[in-house]
């Protein structure tokens, strides 16, 4: 199963920067071991925007919310996720 999954990012501009380097670090630890095992196949920054737009391949919505809550910074950051079925005008 396909999803479009939109990530905006917001940080506390007052959190200690050790803390910050620290929860940046490992989410780039986090996101590039789910995009290693296949799952997160796009990841895109939206140009002028701390936000990022992610195609993800998974099996359920179960495992879509397991991946993304798995991230240090789920909780500084609004998700909104999309569905995706085929097109039937698509070219293969
Ligand atoms: O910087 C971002 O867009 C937030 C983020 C999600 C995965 C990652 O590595 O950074």
């Amino acid at each position: 199963m396909l999803f479009h999954v939109r990530m905006d990012v917001s940080v506390p501009h007052d959190m200690d920067p050790d803390a910050r380097a620290d929860l940046l670090a490992r989410e780039k630890a986090r996101a590039e071991e789910i995009q290693r095992s296949g799952k997160w196949p796009q990841l895109w920054r939206v140009v002028g925007e701390y936000a990022n737009i992610s195609i993800f391949d998974v099996d359920s919505t179960d495992e879509l919310h397991d991946l993304l809550s798995s991230l240090p910074l789920f909780g500084f950051m609004r998700i909104k996720v999309t569905p995706l079925a085929h097109h039937p005008s698509k070219v293969d």
